[in-house]
């Protein structure tokens, strides 16, 4: 079984996940000569994209990419791009990135807040959890992921691996309902293939899945599963830039044999929060709806008069720690967004750092 998408050979663009919104946005870009074809890896501005003649080495037009980059529209794996294959090469030109469906990002390394792209146009995420004990089953931490999930824009699904090996498994199924409403939650093992085909329903031709989850809570050995092999270790890829170096770059995306696509970045597996305040609300809809009573529309839920969060809490209808979780990412969210805000600043005085000192200069030489 193969699972590359895919060595040379022509590809059904449905397969890998191309639809009538993407094709609109194409048409609309109407750029000649140009083809759309899906990131299926990104290393160090180099990329691998899939046709439907094939996978294409891509590169990046030199003066597009620090616009791009600036804009945030700098292609990660699962984009959707438009590319000018080169006559009778393996190789292309990404033109445009399409807009996406939905995104995961991180913060870039370095002092700069910048987004940084992980993966784009996931339909399904699904957020694993351990069931084995200790620290690997955590709410509080499910809350994140749940939070980082609601941003992103595709749609989260809990999995909570290794059933074997927990007995009770019905009432960590309840816990996590309980801090995740209108999430659906299956509990399986990847290591007995138990309980999969409840995910078969987010897997069909041509959705994108992609897993969040802490480390060796089994998102490989579910991949794996999935897959119906081992993943190959050594799946690098030879691939050569325009200047004839050549680069090893994993494959990123993953068809799998029954249909559908995940896609596995090393930067999704470590990804941290970068949320707006809005998507808090997917994750605490109990708190807000609680907080919608309130006397006071800017209530602290702190002591103040008419409180309904205090009064669901006292009733024992809200667990505290759900309102101690829905500040404390709010806080964190807060933060985000000044540092964005200030690094945005930053980068726009940069920029005019140059025509600013032309102006002075102009100026002196006036007065002088
Ligand atoms: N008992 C049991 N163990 C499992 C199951 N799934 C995975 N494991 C074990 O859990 C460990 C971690 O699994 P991985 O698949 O490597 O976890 P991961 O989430 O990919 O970890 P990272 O690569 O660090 O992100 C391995 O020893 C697996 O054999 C399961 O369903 N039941
Ligand atoms: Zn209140």
């Amino acid at each position: 079984m193969n699972d590359q998408p895919t060595d040379s050979r022509p590809q059904d663009l449905r397969v890998l996940g191309w639809s009538p919104f993407f094709k609109e946005h194409f048409q609309q870009l109407n750029i000649p000569d140009t083809v759309p074809a899906r990131v299926i890896s990104e290393s160090k501005d180099l990329f691998q994209v899939q046709s439907a003649g094939g996978v294409l080495a891509a590169a990046i037009a030199g003066r597009m990419r620090h616009r791009l980059k600036a804009e945030g529209l700098y292609p990660a794996a699962g984009d959707w791009v438009a590319v000018k294959p080169l006559a009778g090469e393996k190789k292309a030109v990404i033109q445009a990135v399409l807009p996406r469906k939905s995104k995961f990002s991180r913060k870039a390394a370095g002092e700069r807040t910048v987004e940084q792209i992980v993966a784009a146009n996931v339909d399904t995420v699904f957020i694993v959890s351990g069931l084995d004990g200790g620290r690997s089953f955590n709410l509080r931490r499910i809350e994140r992921y749940l939070t980082l999930a609601w941003s992103s824009g595709a749609a989260p699904v809990m999995v909570l691996n290794k059933a074997d090996v927990c007995p009770g498994v019905e009432n960590f199924i309840l816990k996590v309902k309980a801090i995740a409403p209108g999430v659906p939650v299956h509990a399986v093992s990847a290591r007995e293939r138990a309980g999969l085909e409840a995910l078969a329903p987010y897997l069909t031709e041509g959705s994108t899945v992609a897993f969040l989850g802490s480390s060796g809570v089994g998102k490989s050995a579910l991949i794996n599963a999935m897959l119906g092999h081992e993943r190959q270790q050594t799946g690098a890829v030879r691939s050569d830039d325009r200047l004839g170096r050549h680069t090893t770059t994993m494959r990123q995306l993953l068809l799998l044999p029954a249909g559908g696509i995940v896609i596995d970045t090393p930067g999704m597996r470590e990804i941290q929060m970068w949320a707006g305040e809005d998507d808090l609300h997917g994750t605490f809809s109990d708190v807000e709806m609680y907080a919608r009573e309130c006397r006071y529309a800017d209530c602290g839920h702190d002591g103040e008069p008419g409180c309904a969060v205090r009064a669901a809490i006292d009733q024992g209808e809200l667990d505290p720690a759900r309102l101690a979780s829905y500040r404390k990412l709010g806080n964190e969210i807060h933060y985000l967004a000044a540092r964005e805000a200030q690094s945005a600043r930053c980068y726009e005085k940069e920029k005019w750092r140059p025509i600013a000192k032309l102006v002075k200069e102009i100026n002196r030489s006036r007065l002088e």
